[in-house]
């Protein structure tokens, strides 16, 4: 089971819900994934103009635990009134704290992401925060106490893929709490890496939004995510430097 904050899932992908060819396919790649967290920029939701469009209209959304992030904030403070606009409008007490410093990059500001995560955190959020494979940010956010840490595998929607297994590795083997890897994931097997290397979740959306097949590409996502969680508890073979024969003739008498 995945465990943040008070709240217990059985799927290990979440998943986001923009940039799909439409609301139908969106539905059905959301519904294959079996994805149970679902993330959304707050600033693109019309939460107070019920004539507007919401690209979570087709979704039973009762079949989900949203998780609003932050997205569009550039300062801990417009992070922070994005959140408490979410949690206003009843939409979950969990936000993703997304603090983007470079509109290039899209990589987040480390200083503004750590203040945005400790005020959230005072205010009672369950925060899970976006940040960078940077490890000793990471470990500062643990500290704070914030529920889940989301470190990048690569630029979001690059389809880059994990970048820096090392840092992510020492990430995962200092955090008491959930670590998630967000952002940059391009295959399943990335996503299958991610999870061999000890991850507890993966979350992506542009991978399976902009697939051809969005569909097939949640299922698979769904699937390489289960597979690196089986092999990452099942223990993989220590890499050795020379060969090592599949079928031992040591004890067998060959006349
Ligand atoms: C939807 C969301 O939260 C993104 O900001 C996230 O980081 C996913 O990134 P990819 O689109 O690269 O999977």
């Amino acid at each position: 089971m995945l465990k943040i904050g008070p709240y217990e899932f059985s799927s290990r992908l979440l998943l986001g819900t923009g940039k799909y060819p439409n609301f139908d396919i969106q539905k059905e790649a959301i519904e294959v994934s079996e994805s149970e967290i679902l993330t959304f920029a707050v600033r693109r939701m019309n939460i107070f103009d019920a004539n507007q469009p919401n690209f979570l209209e087709k979704l039973d959304l009762e079949k989900y635990k949203l998780l609003p992030n932050t997205a569009g904030a550039s300062t801990a403070e417009e992070a922070v009134r994005i959140a408490k606009l979410s949690r206003a409008s009843g939409l979950c007490d969990m936000i993703k704290v997304e603090v983007i410093g470079c509109q290039k990059t899209l990589l987040p500001d480390p200083i503004e992401t750590l203040k945005a995560t400790e005020e959230l955190l005072k205010e009672g959020f369950i925060v899970l925060t976006y940040t960078s494979d940077d490890v000793l940010l990471a470990k500062r956010l643990g500290e704070l106490g914030c529920h889940a840490i989301m470190p990048g595998a690569s630029p979001i929607g690059s389809g880059q893929g994990i970048i820096n297994p090392l840092n992510l590795s020492f990430i995962i083997e200092q955090s008491d709490v959930p670590v998630i890897i967000d952002a940059g994931v391009g295959t399943p097997s990335d996503a299958a890496i991610a999870m061999e290397l000890g991850a507890d979740a993966v979350l992506l959306n542009t991978a399976v939004s902009g697939a051809k097949d969005p569909v097939k590409m949640a299922k698979a996502m769904k699937l390489a995510i289960e597979a690196g969680r089986l092999g990452y508890e099942a223990g993989r073979i220590p890499i050795k430097r020379y060969a090592s024969a599949s079928s031992p003739m040591e004890g067998m008498s060959i006349g």
